[in-house]
Formats: C-alpha cells, sequence, structure tokens
C-alpha cells in the first residue's frame, strides 16, 4: 500500500480526519439535532454553490464491542449490504491492500432528486493512543471520494456524490475484579462518526436537510445494532 499513488492522500486525509473526529462540538457551531440513548448527532448548516453540503458528527458509546470490531464491520464489503439499507449496489473496484479498498456504491434514489452514486477508497488504521492512560488503541476507518477513468461521474446514469467520511473509535475497558477474564460487559466503544456529503448536483435543500435528518439517526443504530448482534457469541476481537 505504501507506494501506491494514492497512499500519501490516503494517510494524510485519515489522519486529518482522526484530529478533526477529536475535537469537540463545543466550538466551531454544532448544533445537535437528534439524540437517541447515549448516541447524540450534531451538524453545521453548510452550502456549497447553493447545495446543501451540512457537515454531521456523531457521538455514541456503545457497550459489548471493541472499536477494532467496530471498526472491522464498518470497512468489510462482505457485509456491507447486512447492514447498509441505503446502498443498492455495492462493488470493490480496487484492492489497494488488505486495509484499503475502492468502492463503487449505487445509493437508492432519493425522491425527487436523482439517483446517486458514490466512488470512494475506504482505509483502516489502528492509531496508537499516547493521552491514553490504560493504553487501548483507536481504530479508524476514513473513506474519502476518488476519481477512476474506468467508473467516470455523471456518467449519463447517476449524479456523482463526493463524500468525506470517518469512524473513530476508541475502547474502554472496566476491568472485573479479582483479575477475572475480561468479558464483553467490562467493554465499551466510544464511537465518532464524520460525514460530509456533497451532494454532486443540485437537490432542494428541504428536501437533503430532511433526508439527511431521518436516514443518519437511522444508519448509526442500524450500524451499531448490527455489530452488536454479530459480536456478541463470538471471542473479543480488542
Ligand atoms: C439527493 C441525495 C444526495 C446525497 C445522498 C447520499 C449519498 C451517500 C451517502 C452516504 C455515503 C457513504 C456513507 S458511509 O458512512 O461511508 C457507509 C458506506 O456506505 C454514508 C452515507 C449519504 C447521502 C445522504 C442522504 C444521506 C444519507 C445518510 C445516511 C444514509 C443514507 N443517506
Amino acid at each position: 500500500a505504501c507506494q501506491h499513488r494514492l497512499w500519501p492522500e490516503i494517510d494524510r486525509i485519515s489522519m486529518e480526519q482522526l484530529r478533526y473526529a477529536r475535537l469537540g462540538v463545543g466550538e466551531g457551531g454544532w448544533q445537535l439535532f437528534a439524540e437517541d440513548g447515549e448516541m447524540k448527532m450534531y451538524k453545521r448548516e453548510e452550502e456549497v454553490n447553493g447545495m446543501v453540503v451540512d457537515p454531521l458528527k456523531a457521538c455514541h458509546m456503545v457497550r459489548g464491542v471493541t472499536g477494532h470490531e467496530m471498526c472491522h464491520y464498518f470497512f468489510s464489503p462482505d457485509v456491507r449490504m447486512d447492514w447498509e439499507t441505503t446502498v443498492e449496489q455495492m462493488t470493490v473496484i480496487e484492492t489497494i491492500a488488505e486495509d484499503t479498498l475502492v468502492f463503487l456504491q449505487v445509493h437508492k434514489r432519493i425522491w425527487p432528486a436523482s439517483q446517486r452514486d458514490s466512488l470512494f477508497w475506504s482505509h483502516m488504521r489502528q492509531v496508537p493512543d499516547h493521552n491514553d492512560r490504560d493504553g487501548h488503541d483507536i481504530w479508524i476507518v476514513c473513506n474519502h471520494s476518488t476519481e477512476n477513468p474506468d467508473f467516470p461521474s455523471n456518467n449519463g446514469k447517476f449524479v456523482r456524490v463526493t463524500l468525506t467520511v470517518c469512524l473513530v473509535c476508541q475502547t474502554f475497558i472496566d476491568p472485573p475484579k479479582d483479575g477475572a477474564q475480561i468479558v464483553r460487559d467490562n467493554i465499551t466503544c466510544k464511537i465518532t462518526y464524520c460525514s460530509v456529503v456533497n451532494p454532486g448536483g443540485w437537490a432542494p435543500a428541504s428536501v437533503l436537510r430532511a433526508v439527511y435528518k431521518r436516514e443518519y439517526p437511522k444508519f448509526l443504530k442500524r450500524f451499531t445494532a448490527y455489530v452488536i448482534d454479530q459480536c456478541k457469541e463470538k471471542p473479543i476481537m480488542f
């Protein structure tokens, strides 16, 4: 992977997104727009050329899974269609490394806008976390739009969205008493999910904001429930 032409960009954007995810929501005009238990969703209202591109930041605490497990299932193409209900087709068009893939996805049409597709590299990485006392690493998956001459955007069929997404997960362990073995009940995963999606072509602001408000909470709730369900009978992947 390190000699691939995209590697410098992949490395830079992944680390930029890690820093961005770890910034609090206290400053920068974030407004809380959805809450569900431990999940809090914030957005900023932004437009580019009259198109809504509202950045989103979701913070969540999930008990019983590790950050490695969360990122593993988010990254894996094999299970993508099990939890990603807003995607009609998903293809891995390039394998840059075992932790770095290029996806082409056709998204379900959102009436009255035209149907979208997305083409992005996806990179998963473990990052040592220096200021974490119990020394548990951070796992991140970063998805960022890219181009590929074999799959030109706006090929007449779909409008190509551009996106940058990151899922940053940190595992916290509440060690059991008397040195007993760690079980899932002793584990909590702190999740920060950030996304900026440019719709790629005009779509009514009211439609987009309504879709974002409906789809993002559903998406994150469904994904985290999926991972909890997949992991509960399996040995812990730290
Ligand atoms: C007129 C609609 C314009 C934009 C539609 C659109 C496309 C892709 C995406 C998107 C692309 C990737 C990701 S991911 O986290 O990398 C996982 C892999 O699939 C997530 C969401 C979002 C939206 C925006 C609707 C919004 C929306 C939000 C959550 C689910 C579905 N739709």
